[in-house]
């Protein structure tokens, strides 16, 4: 995956800025008041010490106090302003950006997702957006405040006298170049821990959803020392980080000590010597001390610089991820007539990338309101050939039509208005039956997500659950037995009254009692639609009007089960590698 260079990936966050600008610069100049009062107090102090105090007179006193008084004053209140008008804009650009990036993911190509880690798109939807908001709230904002006030109290100081702002100077050059040093490393460091957070939330998260496997297989365990490693690993990077911060923040600690010494030796030969002040002296050394949270902080805005600067770029990795699917620019309308006639003409598909080419000339036509089994070896490409009809994929060569029209030139939503989808393993949301049902279409009522249940044989069980439609199903429906869960994938399916359904092996992995429940389902939901359905077993195929056979990327054979049976030695082949006798399926 390419990488986006750090600094250009934080510049890119300024339109998300935009809107919230004027808040974010006030608390900026909220922050540089408060410092610039923090640096006008030694100046108060000179006038004290060179005043009043050396000539020993009380009389201006008082109003010097109560100045130094009111500049702590204000300088507390900026910061408190600051507090405030930050909050606001940083959580909303984080709200932003993480909406903005989940909507990105849905329009991404299923093409995207199988090459992704879901655990690494966690980690950018969440902790790097965190990363940006604390950025932006905190870092961002000092880092330029603290600049501007470093650079105002070296003027300070050469207005105080020169040769305490030479010195300063001298002693804070050598911090350039640690910092820039420092940068390069800490910056592969930082992009190294993200990365292992993506892979450790990716473990967690597959672990969770495949805990069935691993109890099954006693793989826990095993899983268990792999995550601690991986986690192990994880802590060596933060270690190397917190070395070099330590490296850093030493010497950003000790070169301002070394000044404030430079600057009491010199500047107290001066006073020796009658060039300088005790006030002015006094003076130099406060605002030096001063200085010190400006200078020790560079180590760790710097730090948080980095941090950001990682976490905006692998941000605008996914978000620059090519939709790849997209509604055509001059989109055709379906015929208000249609009846779901579905065409595959010369159908090529290659993945991107790969020079194999899954399906290589497939021609099908589906009658309207015909089902059509589509078998085949593994991996023959029953699968690729469905995702094509609803674009989850595009051809690479040929077209597939629904009632005419290649579907590349609809737009998608009214593509998957007319076409629904149900897959092999029927996922479910930790949501109510009835939200559940109604993903399949917008602006569902109650009575036509019913309506789905009787079609898919599923109201019965549902009318059992303790709050009927109100029930809560756990994360993939996990909670419900299989036989349920592909029932209500198929209510999904045909809420929307779509014209063409296609199934890709609807009836796999139930056992034989849940196998006809579903069958019986799909007798109902098929009666009413044209449907194309992978089938793996003889009793889908028989569910079809016709059967096609897919062999080597082609259609080999195509027509009823018989007449294949009679005709088609490839067809009589696969048949017996199905799951189910093929007497059974002739009977
Ligand atoms: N991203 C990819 N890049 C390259 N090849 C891929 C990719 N994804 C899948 N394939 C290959 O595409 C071929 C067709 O896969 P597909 O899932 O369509 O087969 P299938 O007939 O549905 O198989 P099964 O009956 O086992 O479900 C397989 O050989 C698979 O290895």
């Amino acid at each position: 995956m390419d990488q986006t260079p750090t600094m250009t990936a934080l510049r890119r966050l300024l339109p998300y800025l935009k809107p919230v600008r004027g808040r974010l610069i006030v608390s900026g100049v909220a922050v540089l008041c408060s410092m610039i009062c923090g640096l006008t107090i030694p100046l108060v102090l000179q006038q004290i010490l060179d005043g009043p105090v050396a000539r020993k007179e009380t009389g201006p006193l008082p109003w010097l106090i109560i100045a130094v008084a009111v500049l702590g004053a204000v300088e507390a209140l900026m910061f408190y302003v600051r507090r405030k008008l930050v909050a606001g804009p940083s959580t909303l650009i984080e709200a932003r950006m993480r909406a903005d990036i989940f909507a990105h993911l849905q329009r991404l190509p299923i093409s995207f997702h199988d090459r992704w880690q879901s655990g690494q798109l966690l980690s950018r939807a969440v902790s790097d957006l965190s990363t940006l908001r604390r950025f932006i709230a905190f870092a961002g904002i000092f880092l330029i405040v603290n600049t501007l006030t470093l650079a105002l109290g070296l003027a300070v100081l050469f207005f105080l006298a020169p040769v305490l702002g030479v010195i300063t100077l001298i002693c804070a050059a050598p911090l350039v170049f640690i910092s820039t040093q420092y940068e390069s490393k800490y910056a592969t460091l930082t992009r190294r821990s993200q990365d292992q957070v993506g892979d450790l939330a990716t473990v967690v998260e597959e672990s969770v959803l495949g805990i069935r496997v691993l109890k099954a297989f006693g793989r826990g365990p095993h899983l268990a020392k792999r995550f601690a490693a991986q986690a192990r690993e994880l802590r060596g990077t933060e270690l190397a980080k917190i070395r070099l911060l330590a490296l850093l923040w030493g010497a950003i600690i000790m070169l301002p000590e070394l000044g404030i010494a430079a600057q009491l030796l010199f500047g107290s030969l001066g006073v020796a010597n009658g060039s300088l002040t005790v006030g002015t002296l006094v003076a130099g050394v406060t605002v030096a001390t001063y200085l010190r949270w400006p200078t020790d902080s560079i180590g760790w805005l710097l730090a948080e610089t980095n941090q950001a600067a990682t976490a905006a770029a692998r941000y605008w990795e996914v978000r620059d991820a090519e939709v790849t699917i997209t509604d055509p620019l001059r989109p055709e309308e379906l015929p208000a007539d249609g009846v779901g006639a579905v065409r595959f003409e010369g159908v090529r598909f290659a993945h991107a990338g790969s020079d194999r080419e899954i399906l290589s000339g497939v021609d099908i036509d589906l009658r309207p309101g015909e089902t059509v089994a589509l078998v085949g070896s593994t991996g023959s490409g029953k699968s690729t050939l469905t995702m094509l009809v609803p674009r989850l994929a595009d051809v690479t060569g040929g077209r597939v039509t629904v009632d005419g029209v290649d579907v590349r030139d609809l737009r998608l939503a009214d593509l998957r208005s007319v076409v629904a989808m149900a897959f092999e393993e029927p996922v479910l949301f930790s949501a109510s039956v009835r939200e559940n049902v109604a993903l399949g279409a917008e602006d569902v009522t109650d009575e036509q997500v019913r309506e789905a249940l009787r079609v898919a044989q599923a109201e019965e069980f549902v009318d059992r659950l303790p709050w009927g439609l109100d029930t809560r199903i756990g994360e993939e429906g996990l909670s419900l037995s299989g036989g349920q869960r592909q029932r209500l994938a198929l209510a999904r399916a045909v809420v929307g009254k779509p014209k063409v359904l296609v199934l890709d092996d609807p009836l796999s992995a139930l056992d034989v009692h849940t196998e006809a429940e579903v069958e019986r389902a799909l007798r109902s939901v098929l009666s009413t639609v044209t449907a194309l359905v992978v089938a793996h077993r003889p009793s889908t195929v028989r569910l079809a009007d016709r059967v096609a056979l897919l062999d080597e990327g082609r259609i080999a054979a195509i027509g009823t089960h018989e007449q294949l049976l009679k005709t088609s030695a490839a067809y009589r082949d696969q048949l017996s590698t199905l799951d189910d006798e093929p007497a059974e399926v002739a009977s």
